[in-house]
């Protein structure tokens, strides 16, 4: 049973190679189907500038900062359905992280915001508040380790916590930690383990209930 990390705030979790290299495999496998469409991968605009991270949304298309069915800032069409599998992965994440059997339960995230970094990537410190439920957000990531930040509900700055998420690991923010201030401040080239289907770059999928109703 996982206890909870004393370096890391309450409701935040960490489970170091959740995912099985099968299950990174076929997840990137499923990854290369939704960047063919209906909605491309893109860098979203913030204030008039790319991210440097590229983003395809499921359920939901997000941009800054909000959710539409649409995805009104590339192309217009509406993004893929939330995918059942992922409802369910999500539920045993949940569980996974927690060590709570009933953790999953009533969790229906809605939306997943899969982000593809190349060796340049980053992410800025940021909160995810555009939803408007208070559910956990599950996140997974695959390929390339990189450095991640994870902070305080107040501001960007110290105190946080920087720790590396590897290919597979799980980390989960919810409870006090849902609102915390976290960002990816660099990816370590090269470090994707054989086998986990990506020879280059990180893939990051953060899914999400968005409490929206449509
Ligand atoms: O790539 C990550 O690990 C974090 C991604 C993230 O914070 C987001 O998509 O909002
Ligand atoms: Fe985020």
């Amino acid at each position: 049973m996982p206890r909870p990390d004393p370096g890391l705030p309450e409701g935040a979790h960490y489970v170091a190679r959740w995912l099985t290299l099968e299950q990174q495999r076929w997840i990137v496998g499923r990854f290369h189907e939704w960047t063919r469409g209906p909605v491309p991968i893109r860098a979203a605009k913030v204030r008039g500038t790319e991210m440097s991270v590229r983003t395809v949304c499921l359920g939901w298309h997000w941009r800054p900062y909000r959710y539409t069915r649409e995805a009104v800032d590339v192309n217009g069409n509406r993004v893929l359905p939330f995918p059942d599998w992922m409802v369910r992965l999500g539920r045993s994440a949940l569980v996974a992280a927690t060590g709570d059997p009933r953790a999953g339960d009533g969790y229906t995230p809605d939306t997943a915001l899969v982000n593809y970094y190349d060796d340049a990537a980053r992410m800025g410190m940021h909160q995810d508040r555009d939803e408007r439920s208070a559910a956990p957000v599950v996140s997974l990531s695959i390929g390339n380790t990189c450095r991640f930040r994870f902070g305080n509900t107040e501001h960007r700055n110290r105190p946080y916590r920087d720790l590396d998420l590897a290919s597979g690991d799980l980390f989960v923010f919810g409870g006090a930690s849902r609102f915390a201030y976290h960002g990816v401040p660099r990816v370590y080239p090269g470090t994707a383990p054989e086998g986990c289907g990506l020879q280059t770059g990180r893939i990051n999928i953060t899914m999400r209930e968005t409490g929206l109703e449509g």
